[in-house]
């Protein structure tokens, strides 16, 4: 059909910018400020053109009507026992957010906490973390909205359900951490913004830079609060306070990007003369003593008793390991549990007074063991499925552990393992039903594809069974491949849709990049190597093809954030390999994406083009700056970009919508509108949402409409039709 009428969009030549002695030009640097009329315009004109090729898409009411149906079911999460109460999240099934209950046993009566549905008409302010006191008596909670990163704090108090007049401001990248003497909370913030820096809290770009450790003494004003910690030679630096198990100390993380290293300072608060009313006059800092110093490696802790702390830790160990100190020795450091040969050691939860949770990543799939605190001895396997240990709720005095696990086929299932027991049982606690899903239908394997440089790739597969390899089938292939993230099995409604009802054969590939194989994956796709994280996933939809399972032009291939820069880079490199992509809250200007809001943080993955080595890597593969016409690179053949939907959202401030609309503009201008006759037919197209953000808090009806318009898209361009 027709090519479609993209709207016009400023050029402006005057922007080149020399790196290195390499120029770049940068004509839609416009774009990069949201409050401008133009750029408003130019948002407003994308909206229209997508809305105008949703409208075609015929499957997109079938699939917000059968997500929606197939989403209503109630979910829970695990439960948290604080003094004599237990809580726990659930969610009917559409309701926007989920809610917090709280009940005195856990088979007694449950009643609502904290429902964050109550604090907006259309379900945008959502609970980003929260704490409750050691003496179940308060609930701090921090609050955002739109989905942006900037929380509030609120204090309630359980009994009444009254919420105290404490409104702490400017809170980002923070955890709550209670004194326990209830008395107050630890909590990270920035410095407030200059007058006028910030009109809309999350649509703003500037970089937040400066961050500090403050304490909240319940009752007063944040203007008092004590500042625990700040770093002004490191502007760069996040600092996270968390109150040990027994309340003697404070332990302060530091980080300065994203890698799995920090440094580890802590204050003995039981020694302090006059507690922390003493820092009341805002004179001096605590006085942390420096336990680790430098980022050489991780350092999580597990548990103390006394001075002799328990650490998780990558230190000369890039699949993790259990190490031991005491304060007083800081120097000799002993093993508690060797390095695995083979698998990621992912977490260690010390339950039961002196025995621990362990779970281990084994080929992306997970092990769970309950060992000695002390010896690191293994005591027991804990039997689970193929799949995901979502979450493990436990404290070191609870003999009775939660355990939340789910895989591409079981919607949900929380564990309760009693360790008081000889052998402990995992009894199901909840079981998550969805009804209408019927998992005979379906088939799960793992395969491993061999990537460009010989690596083996480990790859999910979920289809119908019995699938006929034909090529027939519409692929949708998904990864992430960075931050030292593991993609590993979880239940998708959406995706379940898209297999039952598209015939549409779902598949994870799990590139280098990620957390899957510890820190050498991770830094096999990093930086010089971040290459390597293409060549993967280039490789895993080679595979689908020459297997049999798809051809081009039905592989859709789908990613967000730093997955959405792998789709961009992909679609660049090799535009003939796929017939859809979907990239959803990009990193597309691999040359400026540090200079807004916390993407300095991110260096550590990708470098930064202020140095001349690292501008090398990035320009290479930037996906805004690698935008070429395919049939001009490959005269013989007429072939062009995959249909493109790039979604962004006006409250993203994890990674700012410019990088989406540059990205926009620039293939628009090149591919579609600077040739009398082009031969991309395929769409390239905007998704930019409103009071929505990076992804975290989105309400339950946005995520359904989002999911198909999206899916509506692809069934549309890769010709696929309704399955009843
Ligand atoms: O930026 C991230 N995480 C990485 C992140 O969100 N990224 C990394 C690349 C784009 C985007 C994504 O993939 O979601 O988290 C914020 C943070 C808090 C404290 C210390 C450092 C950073």
């Amino acid at each position: 059909d027709e090519p479609l009428q993209y709207p016009p969009a400023r050029r402006d030549d005057s922007v080149v910018e020399d790196y290195h002695g390499t120029k770049i030009a940068d004509p839609y640097r416009w774009l990069e400020d949201p409050d401008t009329e133009e750029v408003k315009k130019f948002v407003e004109e994308q909206v229209q053109l997508t809305d105008s090729v949703l409208q075609k898409c015929e499957t997109r009411g079938k699939l917000r009507e059968t997500i929606t149906k197939l989403f209503d079911h109630p979910r829970y999460d695990a439960p948290f026992r604080r003094a004599n109460k237990y809580f726990y999240f659930h969610n009917t099934g559409l309701q926007p957010q989920n809610i917090l209950y709280v009940q005195e046993s856990l088979e007694g009566e449950a009643e609502v906490l904290l429902d964050p549905n109550a604090f907006s008409e259309d379900g945008t302010v959502s609970l980003s973390t929260l704490s409750v006191s050691e003496d179940a008596k308060y609930l701090a909670y921090a609050l955002s909205s739109s989905g942006s990163d900037w929380t509030t704090i609120k204090v309630m108090r359980i009994e009444n359900r009254n919420v105290e007049p404490d409104i702490l401001s400017w809170v980002k990248f923070s955890s709550i951490s209670w004194t326990h003497d209830s008395k107050g909370f630890f909590y990270s913030r920035y410095p407030a913004p200059k007058d006028g820096e910030v009109v809309d809290a999350g649509t703003e770009t500037n970089a937040n830079l400066h961050h500090q450790l403050y304490y909240h003494f319940l009752g007063t004003d944040q203007s008092e609060d004590i500042l625990c910690w700040k770093d002004p030679e490191n502007p760069k630096y996040t600092f996270g306070g968390s109150v040990t198990d027994d309340g003697k100390y404070i332990l302060l993380h530091i980080a300065e990007g994203c890698d799995p290293v920090n440094k580890l300072y802590y204050c003995n608060l039981s020694k302090l003369p006059n507690a922390l009313e003493g820092f009341q006059d805002g004179n001096s800092l605590l006085p942390f003593v420096k336990l680790i110093d430098n980022f050489d490696a991780q350092y999580e802790v597990i548990a103390n008793d006394d001075t002799l702390f328990t650490f998780l830790t990558n230190k000369d160990a890039p699949k993790y390991k259990i190490v031991r100190v005491d304060l007083k020795e800081p120097t000799a450091w002993v093993d508690v549990l060797q390095e695995s040969e083979k698998d990621v050691l992912e977490s260690a939860c010390a339950v039961n007074g002196n025995q621990l949770i362990v779970s281990y990543l084994s080929d992306v799939k997970y092990l769970l063991q309950v060992r000695d605190l002390k010896t690191g001895s293994l005591l027991h396997q804990l039997p689970i499925d193929i799949g995901t240990v979502s979450e493990i709720s436990a404290r070191r005095e609870d003999s009775v552990v939660f355990i939340g696990f789910t895989s591409f086929l079981t919607p949900g299932i929380i564990y309760q393992c009693n360790l008081g027991t000889e052998i402990p049982d995992m009894k199901i606690f909840r079981e998550i039903v969805v009804p209408g899903f019927d998992r005979s239908e379906f088939n799960v394997k793992q395969d491993f594809v061999t990537s460009k440089d010989g690596t083996k790739i480990p790859m999910f597969i979920v289809a119908k069974k019995d699938l006929i390899m034909d090529s027939s089938h519409p692929c949708l292939l998904y990864g992430y491949g960075g931050f030292n993230i593991s993609i590993t099995p979880y239940f998708s409604v959406s995706r379940i849709v898209l297999t039952r009802h598209l015939g549409v054969v779902f598949c994870i590939a799990n590139i280098r990049g990620g957390g899957e194989y510890g820190e050498e994956w991770h830094k096999a796709g990093s930086l010089a190597r971040k290459q390597n994280c293409f060549d993967d996933f280039i490789c895993t939809a080679e595979y689908l093809v020459s297997t049999g399972y798809t051809q081009p032009r039905k592989l859709c291939i789908e990613g967000g954030s730093n997955g959405g820069l792998l789709v961009g880079a992909c679609i660049n490199q090799r535009p003939d390999l796929f017939g859809c992509a979907l990239a959803h809250v990009g990193v597309m200007d691999m040359l400026r994406f540090h200079k807004f809001t916390i993407g300095h943080a991110w260096t550590s993955d990708y470098g930064c083009s202020h140095k001349e080595e690292e501008f090398h890597w990035l320009i290479k593969y930037s996906p805004l700056h690698n935008v070429r016409r395919p049939w001009e690179l490959y005269p013989d053949q007429s072939f062009q970009y995959p249909s493109t939907m790039l979604l962004t959202a006006d409250h993203d401030d994890r990674v700012v919508p410019l990088h989406t609309l540059k990205l926009l503009a620039t293939m628009q201008y090149i591919l579609c509108k600077s040739l009398e006759k082009t031969p991309q037919t395929n769409p390239i197209i905007g998704r930019i949402d409103c009071k929505s953000g990076h992804g975290a808090g989105r309400p339950t009806q946005k995520m359904i409409d989002e999911a198909a318009d999206r899916y509506g898209f692809m069934a549309k361009v890769l010709e696929v039709h309704w399955i009843e």
